[in-house]
């Protein structure tokens, strides 16, 4: 794309206000922050369009979602009438724009004569989900860039089934995008009239009643949670965003009677003033809540990101500090406890399974497998895992129990096919219950699940290569890696590689090759010696490379100190 001409094909636009015509005159001359804005319009990736926030072709604003809309406009329309009168449900978050970006789509989905259903005010991700398939829409939009920093904003396209949207169906709004004059070919109309028309609807807190009776009975023995109400406290946090209301509020339905928020972190805001990035993965975001906990004698603390589809906590461990846990040994606890709950109150099923991200920890397979329970692997992404639940569905083959990634995302139930902090929240809160009636912390919980599947340790490693150079540099260093196999990486022998790009493990020492179940993402497994996995994609949803390590050993020690090894080495692989 030549991005000077699109830079002065925007300026000249008469569809830009003063200030959008401001903005990028103010970037004139700069041909770096040209090329950045202008390069190439924004892609679907992990989770749809996601970018920084900003007028431009590679940036997040009226005219981008507005393209996107008319993209998805068009698949809709072509899909018939039915499909127009079915509509789509839109939901967002509490970031810069998303109230008005979600507008924007629904008067132009309206123009184009498709049903819509808004949501009055911002709502976890998985409502979303959920609301599709009650209301029976055919696509659904949620207005966020879920944990990324606040500059960020993004738009997630789903599907009938409540999943995001399956790669065709994708390929065809990219298509139809691209192929539109983003100012000229996008109708629209006045949102009043298409109120009027009864062409938009507004969702309210009817559709959270329903969607949360669905959540209640994902929870599997919240009588546990009774006996120890009085006295368990807990806190929790939402990070400024759309977990605010129907968190506490479900927490509150399962029994518990003491749930301290952080007042500061109660209240929504786009810029996230009390954190450097609203993603429950880091524990700086937690300070916060944190103090509160010291105060209140508190040993449990829950948080979730802006649209409230992940779930990070922190526990106090057994000297009285604050720890977190990660994504991966909270979806190990909750396997287990999931599996020993049904066992408890003779709700298993007969062919019951579990699935992960492969880039996910194999405890989690152990955790499955050495309870007569099969465990299954996807590609990084909940639609992949959502896709696998579908299939079980249209198979028989297996009920799911319970969903996660590595990423804090987690899900169990049937009534949405994304990942829920909602009912993660609910669960973890009800194990923890259950763990107290036994005399023990969700810390203490951990060390059990060592003793019983191993000792495992994973460590997830991101190098940020923002703008156009950064994804330059990512194409190049796969392609390095592509080139030029490693053969060891910190003096582990590299026995296998999956290159899940051409779906090939090639056997590194006889030059073997065999044909695996996934391809088609650009994600390299070196299989080291010793059991460690090393792997290494860039990221679907941040300008960044992400380098996952995956250790079992004989003791804690032993699996933190290989993955430590192994960490310095990454740096020293992918920069
Ligand atoms: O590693 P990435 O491509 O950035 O994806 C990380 C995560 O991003 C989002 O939260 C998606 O919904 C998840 O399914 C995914 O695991």
């Amino acid at each position: 794309m030549n991005y000077m001409a699109e830079y002065e094909r925007w300026l000249a636009s008469p569809a830009l206000t003063a200030d959008e015509r401001a903005e990028l005159e103010a970037i004139r001359g700069d041909e770096d922050a040209i090329k950045d804005r202008f390069f190439a319009p924004l892609s679907f990736g992990t989770a749809g369009l996601r970018g920084v926030l900003g007028v431009g072709l590679y940036r997040m604003n009226r005219f981008t979602v507005g393209a996107a809309t008319q993209g998805l406009a068009n698949l809709i329309v072509q899909n018939g009438p039915e499909a127009c009168a079915r509509g789509v449900a839109i939901a967002y978050d509490s970031r810069h724009f998303s109230p008005e970006f979600a507008q924007l789509a629904a008067c132009i989905l309206a123009a184009n004569g498709i049903s819509v259903k808004l949501y009055d005010e911002l709502r976890p991700t998985p409502e979303l989900s959920f609301a599709i398939r009650y209301y029976g829409t055919i696509a659904g939009i949620n207005i966020t860039a879920s944990h990324n920093p606040k500059e960020y904003n993004g738009y997630k396209v789903y599907w009938e089934d409540g999943a995001q949207l399956p790669p065709k169906e994708a390929d065809v709004v990219a298509k139809e995008m691209g192929a539109l004059d983003f100012f000229a070919d996008v109708k629209t109309m006045d949102f009043e009239e298409a109120k009027a028309q009864g062409l938009v609807k507004m969702m309210d807190w009817q559709t959270d009643e329903a969607y949360l009776k669905e959540v209640l009975k994902v929870a599997i023995n919240p009588d546990c949670v009774k006996q120890v109400a009085d006295d368990f406290k807990l806190v929790y946090t939402p990070f400024h965003g759309a977990g605010y209301r129907l968190v506490p509020e479900i927490l509150k339905r399962i029994g518990y009677k003491h749930i301290i928020c952080v007042p500061e972190q109660m209240v929504i805001d786009g810029d996230f003033p009390t954190v450097k990035s609203p993603n429950p993965e880091n524990k700086e975001g937690f300070h916060l809540a944190i103090d509160l906990a010291k105060a209140n004698g508190v040993d449990l603390i829950i948080g979730t990101d802006p649209d409230a589809d992940r779930t990070g906590i922190v526990l106090k461990n057994g000297e009285g500090e604050y720890v977190t846990l990660s994504g991966n040994q909270v979806g190990v606890l909750l396997i287990d406890y999931v599996i020993t709950a049904k066992k408890l109150t003779g709700t298993m099923p007969e062919h019951p399974a579990v699935l992960k991200s492969l880039v996910t920890t194999e405890m989690a397979r152990a955790a499955a497998e050495k309870n007569g329970v099969d465990c299954f692997d996807t590609f990084t992404g909940f639609k992949f895992l959502a896709e696998k639940i579908k299939q079980f569905e249209t198979t028989g083959s297996h009920e799911y129990l319970f969903a996660f990634e590595e990423s804090y995302g987690y899900l169990a139930g049937d009534y949405a096919r994304d990942k829920d902090a909602v009912t993660a929240s609910m669960l973890i809160a009800e194990m923890a219950a259950y763990y107290r009636t036994k005399g023990m912390t969700l810390y203490d919980a951990m060390q059990t699940m060592y003793e019983k599947y191993g000792y495992y340790t994973e460590q997830t490693i991101s190098i940020t290569m923002p703008g156009v150079a950064g994804l330059e540099r990512m194409k190049e260093l796969m392609a390095e890696l592509r080139a030029t196999p490693l053969t060891e990486v910190a003096g582990h022998k590299v026995e296998y590689i999956r290159d899940y790009q051409s779906g090939v493990r090639t056997c590194v020492s006889c030059g073997k090759t065999e044909e695996m179940e996934l391809s088609g993402q650009n994600v390299l497994y070196y299989e080291l010696a010793g059991g460690t996995s090393f792997i290494i994609r860039p990221s679907g949803t941040e300008p960044k490379v992400k380098v996952y390590i995956m250790a079992k050993a004989d003791s804690k020690a032993e699996s933190d100190a290989k993955v430590a090894a192994l960490a310095d080495a990454a740096k020293e692989i992918v920069k």
